[in-house]
């Protein structure tokens, strides 16, 4: 590599720290090395898998069009991390590591609104997002982490207050402290917030260095898992597992295959065991959880299971004025008026991924255009996120229940294998819309039915089909018990 290539690539991060600023730029770039230049690529290394990915999805584009700035005929930027095993000089002239204590924000990009302190309570004690931490999760094989999840960011409302509560305290504890839920198991719809806390707990608990966190998707943790069987080293896949401190892992729902079934099983058991605390995320609560075999399920079920509930009006208020002030950090002209953050709380009800979404709209409309933001073009751009209310969620039980108020009956008579006609009927009603009101598989609703065979419930769902298409009667009762249980 020539002088001239290191005197452009000096000149190429001058241009980087011009356009994101100081402290992103001493965040994620400051660790970039030039490895070569080759005719239309340049290749780039930094330490860790970490920065890799997270510079790939959010700056690619950016570092490419900052080295076109200064060489045209570059096409592609190849970054690699490197091995320090390779090149032991660099770590001895290892350039400074950003300060612990710079928070990490998110690029301004229209793409991604960053997140604000959205509650200060926490700041306190919970350091933020450091990539100290972040290399250190990630030298443990973790799955990435974003440095805009923190607890920091993270707005406390009703529907969240007891696992935030739950997973502070997880965050805290210190090594050798008695633990005190295991597993905390949060489970709540799509986009309420799961994995912001889940990577909260990881930034925070790693942040003193002294304890050791990681954070796994359950795609990351089969594909570990595969991969270790592939090359042969389970063992270590295990061992580093089970030398965690806390293990958190993230979309339980996904976990498939019978072997990393047992597998997630004997790394639940012997972590809990070992009195290590593990944390669950998924999108339903364990009994739902239909891969699962029963003991792993009633093992998850016997910690805390905390419920996230949909944000209210207020919650959702709060989480846009925290992202508008992070994104006004970034671009200080960027201004929503109260009445359209208010049009957005009450119109925007479906998840935290919606109001981001709404959002990143705006901002780029007002780094785009430089007009300010009104009333009309907010509805404008916000239309498609205004979902009609959906029907409410039904559960199981409370089908049962309902069921069984209604017939005189018990809830213990509809799980039980009694046969006389008053509980065998209110039994097939309640299979019949445990199937056409939830999307529980014919097997679950079985399982849920005192342990039935998913046969039994396809008789019990075709029977009343056919019964509510010649009898007025029931079918005028079945509809009352679905308004019932819809209200
Ligand atoms: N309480 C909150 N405070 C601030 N932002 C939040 C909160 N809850 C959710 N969000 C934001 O909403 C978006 C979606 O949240 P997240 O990805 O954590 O949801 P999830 O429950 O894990 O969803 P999924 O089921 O799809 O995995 C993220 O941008 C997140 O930061």
């Amino acid at each position: 590599m020539t002088n001239n290539h290191q005197e452009r690539w000096t000149r190429v991060k001058g241009r980087l720290r011009a356009e994101v600023g100081e402290d992103i730029f001493s965040s994620w770039f400051a660790r970039m090395e030039l490895e070569s230049v080759e005719s239309e690529t340049v290749r780039l290394s930094v330490p860790t898998r970490f920065l890799k990915s997270w510079i790939q999805s959010h700056y690619a584009e950016r570092v490419l069009a900052c080295w076109q700035g200064e060489e045209p005929l570059v096409r592609r930027i190849d970054l690699s991390v490197r091995s320090t095993m390779m090149r032991p000089a660099a770590a001895a002239t290892a350039r400074p590591v950003a300060p612990a204590a710079v928070t990490v924000r998110h690029d301004p990009a229209p793409a991604g609104v960053g997140i604000a302190n959205g509650h200060a309570a926490a700041s306190a004690t919970l350091a933020a997002a450091t990539p100290a931490a972040a290399s250190a999760h990630d030298s443990f094989g973790g799955s990435p982490l974003d440095p805009r999840l923190t607890f920091d960011s993270f707005v406390v409302g009703r529907a969240n207050s007891l696992a935030h509560a739950a997973a502070q305290q997880v965050a805290l504890a210190r090594r050798g402290d008695p633990v005190m839920f295991n597993p905390l198991y949060v489970h709540a719809s799509v986009g309420l917030g799961k994995t912001h806390l889940l990577q909260a707990i990881a930034w925070a608990g790693n942040a003193g260095g002294a304890r050791r966190v990681i954070y796994l998707t359950a795609e990351k943790f089969v594909y570990g898992f595969v991969s270790s069987l592939r090359t042969q080293t389970t063992l270590a896949f295990k061992e580093v597992l089970r030398a965690t401190d806390v293990l958190l892992i993230d979309d339980l729902q996904f976990l498939q295959g019978k072997s990393t079934f047992a597998e997630f099983s004997h790394t639940l058991n012997a972590m809990i065991d070992a009195g290590r605390q593990v944390v669950v995320a998924a999108d339903r609560p364990p009994l739902d959880l239909e891969n699962l075999d029963d003991r792993v399920r009633s093992r998850l079920a016997g910690g805390l299971v905390v419920e996230m509930g949909s944000f209210g009006e207020d919650l959702r208020l709060e989480i846009l004025k925290s992202r508008v002030a992070a994104a006004r950090s970034h671009h200080a002209a960027f201004d929503v008026p109260a009445p359209v953050l208010a049009f957005i709380a009450r119109s925007v009800t479906h998840n935290g991924r919606d109001l981001e979404g709404a959002l990143n709209r705006l901002l780029a409309h007002s780094k785009l255009t430089g007009q300010p933001i009104t009333m009309e073009l907010a509805e404008r751009e916000i239309r498609d996120l205004v979902r009609p209310q959906e029907p409410r969620k039904v559960k199981i039980e409370e089908i049962q229940r309902i069921v069984a108020r209604r017939y005189n009956v018990s809830r213990g008579d509809l799980l039980s294998s009694r046969r006389t006609a008053n509980v065998v009927r209110p039994r097939q009603i309640a299979m019949y819309l445990a199937k056409t009101l939830t999307l529980r598989s014919l097997p679950e609703i079985g399982r849920r039915f005192g342990g039935r065979d998913h046969t039994t419930v396809l008789h019990a769902v075709r029977k009343i089909e056919n019964l509510v298409g010649n009898d007025l009667a029931l079918a005028e009762e079945i509809e009352a018990i679905k308004r019932e249980l819809q209200e």
